[in-house]
């Protein structure tokens, strides 16, 4: 025991310094090293048998934000001007939710009766103790930084998609894995999604296919990438690819490979407004033809990235969370097709993806990987396993610039 005592005492001491770190630079490094050195501390605390009962619980954490998130609850606490009770909260959920009318309903009580259906209650307690909620004195609820962030729409569809789309696939992943003789998931054809809903598809034509779907995916992707930095204010955009460029007005500046809703471009525009060069999004015509920009003459063109690039000649092809949702032949497919529209001593290429260490890596950037062994079938891949990729397909990395923190990084490489 006085092994493991001396292991958390040092773990204290290393959070500790990175706090008082954080708190004399404001680094974001210091922030997630004291976050992950956190989890290690939570975990030396932990006796092993509690910590595999934890894990065995750890669903129903998700389970009760979802069933809060549904009932409104979150929207009731942030709305409130002052804390709000149990009863209070079942009678404004009852307006919006048949599950709290109808149980209800079934006691034959009234919404704000002293003998209210206990569920509302236990859900509150683990909001509570997840720090979803706070409460002030028995069963009087106040909102919390999570409860506020639960309100955002983009943030709602997370949770929304974590349970509708996604963790039925997580449940099945050890059975597909099994029937696949744990070969790693590659074919985006014949992935964990495919094997759970039984289509012949791939995941993006999948979210395609429903409006819900394709809305929520599209929603919380946007409020995922909301959490940082835009690339334009880490990365040196001036060095890197303005400086020595001198291309007309007409020239392609930038291209943006599966742009998504282009905010990438977005931002390069508003931090770059008098950049010479068309600034273009492509991505596939489902996603494209959904999006109507307000501002910024920015371009855009359907494209598959399994087709050849048909911009030819631009300045920068940027590509950001696209590859790591595919296996390594088709990501050098994807950047074959690019490569083909380089033109050497002008074209860079910039790939903005979560890099994982060769070795040590954080949970978080573990866990993204893990999700995109389940929808791509993709992968977060390591720097060693990046080197051996551009070098497979002929691209020379100049640079790679990480972001202060645990965002992702960009590789810039050439022909
Ligand atoms: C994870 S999102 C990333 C979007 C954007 N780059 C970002 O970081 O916000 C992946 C994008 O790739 C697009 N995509 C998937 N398969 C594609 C394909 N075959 N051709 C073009 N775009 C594709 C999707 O529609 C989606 O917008």
């Amino acid at each position: 025991m006085s092994g493991e005592l001396h292991a958390i005492k040092s773990l204290l001491e290393d959070i500790k310094s990175s706090i008082e770190r954080f708190e004399a630079t404001n680094s974001e490094q210091a922030r997630v090293y004291a976050l992950e050195k956190s989890l290690k501390l939570t975990r030396a605390l932990e006796h092993p048998k509690d910590a595999i009962f934890k894990l065995f619980l750890s669903p129903t954490q998700a389970m009760a934000v979802k069933i809060a998130h549904d009932l409104g609850v979150f929207s009731i606490l942030t709305g409130a001007a002052t804390p709000v009770s149990c009863e209070r909260l079942a009678d404004q959920c009852g307006a919006n939710s048949l599950l709290v009318g109808s149980f209800i309903f079934h006691l034959n009580l009234r919404p704000g009766s002293q003998y209210l259906n206990p569920t509302l209650k236990r859900i509150m307690r683990a909001l509570v103790a997840m720090d979803f909620a706070q409460e002030h004195g028995p069963r009087i609820y106040s909102p919390t930084p999570l409860s506020e962030e639960m309100t955002d729409n983009k943030s709602g569809s997370l949770v929304d998609a974590l349970f509708v789309d996604f963790a039925p696939v997580v449940l099945k992943m050890p059975e597909f894995l099994q029937e696949t003789s744990y070969q790693n998931p590659e074919d985006h054809l014949a992935g964990p999604i495919q094997y759970t809903y039984n289509i012949k598809m791939t995941t993006f034509e999948w979210l395609a296919s429903d409006r819900a779907l394709h809305e929520r995916f599209h929603n919380y992707v946007q409020g995922v990438r909301e959490s940082r930095p835009f690339w334009v204010d880490w990365f040196p955009v001036q060095e890197r690819i303005l400086d020595g460029y001198s291309g007309a007005p007409t020239d392609s500046f930038i291209v943006d490979v599966a742009g998504g809703s282009g905010r990438d471009m977005l931002a390069l525009k508003r931090k770059f407004p008098n950049l010479s060069g068309r600034v273009i999004l492509e991505d596939l015509p489902a996603v494209i033809n959904d999006i109507h920009f307000h501002d910024m003459g920015l371009e855009k063109i359907a494209h598959d990235v399994f087709h050849p690039q048909p911009v030819e000649g631009a300045r920068v092809y940027f590509l950001k969370f696209i590859l790591h949702e595919f296996s390594d032949d088709n990501c050098i497919k994807i950047l074959q097709n690019t490569i083909r529209a380089m033109k050497k001593g002008h074209s860079k290429i910039l790939i903005e993806e979560f890099i994982l260490p060769d070795e040590n890596a954080g949970l978080f950037h573990s866990m993204v990987d893990m999700i995109l062994m389940v929808v791509g079938p993709g992968i977060v891949r390591t720097k060693s396993r990046w080197a051996t990729i551009m070098k497979s397909v002929g691209l020379a990395v100049n640079i790679i610039c990480h972001p202060d923190g645990e965002g992702p990084s960009i590789i810039e490489a050439e022909l």
